[in-house]
């Protein structure tokens, strides 16, 4: 932690709930105060760095609630390490992560956490936490997550997807929901139905249907409606929460629309991938849609339009990354002639506070919702909040000099992340990081990385701050 006193001077500093000229003390690595330029407050502060944010936006560093630094999948593993991993992010303007634990079938969930805080270890160079995937619901996990939520690890993602792997059935889902609804836990659903999926799959296969785009076609946007309904109703009858990750579909927008018009405490996140791209890119010719295997997959462009709304109107709450890097090369390669084999994941830890500022540009977004669904939410959704997710005093000095006005080209050739291509490539963005604390130390400065491995530190959340 820094012991100095920084000044940032002269910018326009942006919160979820506020737009306001101010400078910004830091003291210990917490923000101390905010005051108005040229205010005799302001004036009278005195700081052993003084930061020029003349003309640019200070905004709370990003909280990117989804990411999978080195996860195992088919039979390979992420690209990004953590500290490759939270590197990158730093470079993007995000300043924490919550990554996903993975418990393996057949062993408890202490054995999955443990492994994954000693990949962390010593080696990010910004703030993460853990939620923890359960793959295997029985009675001794189910007691685990209980130590879980007392040690910080307050959210449980769940799979209706991916058969024979990380799959849960309705009756271990509804277990796990009825567990959280009395330990404060949150479970977060990837919701697809994986059973109807597997038939398709088959089916493509079986009539020669190989190539990366019938990835898109078999999971259907009606089989992640099914699972997003059936997820609610499960939900509704053990009384718990639910908060649905990399919503993609229309149709499943609009059963999160209907809970919520109800009064349900169920939350949606989506992910800049299916604001931005879609089927044309799964399509693209020589194999290069495998770069674009995600899932939920991603859809016709049509579909773009529901999830703008959605995040307009609160009905989508979050936006993450779900970065889940596996190169082109020697790693989606693995589903030539099967698209089946093809590891699922985008890379995009970088890039998400760009592309949301850019929706803020084309007139998606307001600013103020740019940083509630970036930064705010995701702080309050995971318990967080205030610590991480605004600029108040008490807070982590977690800051982002932006400039709105910088112009750049995104591209595996500049990018930071693990990964020899970029699902963004040539994209031009108007805006750009500048400048990135984390705890008061400044890791980028002036778009060099001033930071290191192990300034990073791994925060216990707690329960989520966003239930009705
Ligand atoms: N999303 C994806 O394709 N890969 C990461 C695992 C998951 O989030 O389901
Ligand atoms: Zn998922
Ligand atoms: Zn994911």
């Amino acid at each position: 932690m820094s012991s100095t006193r920084t000044l940032i001077r002269g910018g326009l500093v942006i919160t979820a709930a506020d737009e306001v000229h101010a400078d910004v003390l830091i003291e210990d690595g917490r923000i101390v105060a905010l005051a108005a330029h040229g205010s005799a407050v302001a004036d009278a502060w005195t700081a052993d760095r003084t930061i020029d944010a003349a003309n640019k936006y200070v905004i709370p560093g990003g909280v990117d609630a989804h990411t999978h630094m080195e996860l195992p999948f088919g039979g390979t593993f992420a690209s990004d390490s953590f500290e490759t991993g939270t590197r990158a992010a730093a470079w993007g303007g995000t300043t924490t992560i919550v990554d996903f634990a993975v418990q393996s079938v057949g062993h408890a969930l202490r054995e999955g956490l443990d492994a994954w805080y000693a990949k962390a270890d010593g080696k990010c160079a910004i703030d993460y936490g853990f939620h923890m995937i359960l793959s295997d619901v029985n009675e001794s996990s189910l007691k685990e997550m209980d130590l879980l939520v007392e040690e910080g690890i307050t959210s449980f993602k769940l799979f209706m997807a991916y058969p024979g792997v990380f799959y849960s059935d309705d009756g271990q889902i509804l277990r796990a929901m009825q567990r959280s609804a009395t330990n404060g836990g949150l479970i977060m659903m990837h919701a697809e139905n994986g059973i109807a999926i597997d038939v398709l799959v088959e089916q493509a296969l079986a009539e020669g249907r190989t190539d990366p785009r019938y990835h898109g076609e078999v999971r259907k946007a009606l089989l992640e409606a099914e699972a997003t309904h059936r997820a609610i109703q499960l939900a509704r009858v053990a009384g718990a929460p639910l908060y649905v990750v990399h919503v993609s579909a229309e149709e499943a927008v609009a059963e999160l629309v209907a809970a919520r018009d109800k009064g349900l405490n169920v939350f949606g996140e989506t992910c800049p991938q299916y604001l931005f791209l879609s089927t044309d890119n799964l399509a693209e010719p020589d194999f290069e849609g495998a770069k674009y295997v995600c899932s939920t997959p991603l859809r016709p462009k049509e579909h773009q339009a529901a999830l703008w709304r959605g995040l307009r109107t609160n009905d989508l709450q979050v936006v993450s990354t779900d970065h889940c890097p596996f190169c082109f090369v020697g790693q989606k390669e693995l589903g030539r002639g099967d698209f089946s084999k093809i590891p699922n994941g985008l890379p995009g830890v970088e890039n998400r506070m760009d592309l949301l500022h850019q929706a803020v540009v084309d007139g998606h977004l307001t600013r103020r919702r740019w940083i509630e669904v970036a930064c705010a939410t995701p702080a309050r959704m995971f318990g967080l909040y205030p610590k991480k997710g605004t600029i108040a005093p008490g807070a982590d000095a977690d800051v982002v000099i932006y400039d709105p006005h910088a112009e750049q080209t995104l591209s595996a050739e500049t990018h930071h992340m693990n990964v020899d291509y970029s699902a963004y490539e040539g994209r031009r963005i108007t805006g750009q990081v500048e400048t990135v604390l984390s705890r008061g130390e400044v890791v980028i400065d002036q778009r060099k990385f001033t930071g290191r491995a192990g300034h990073g530190q791994y925060t216990p959340r707690g329960t989520c701050q966003y239930l009705n």
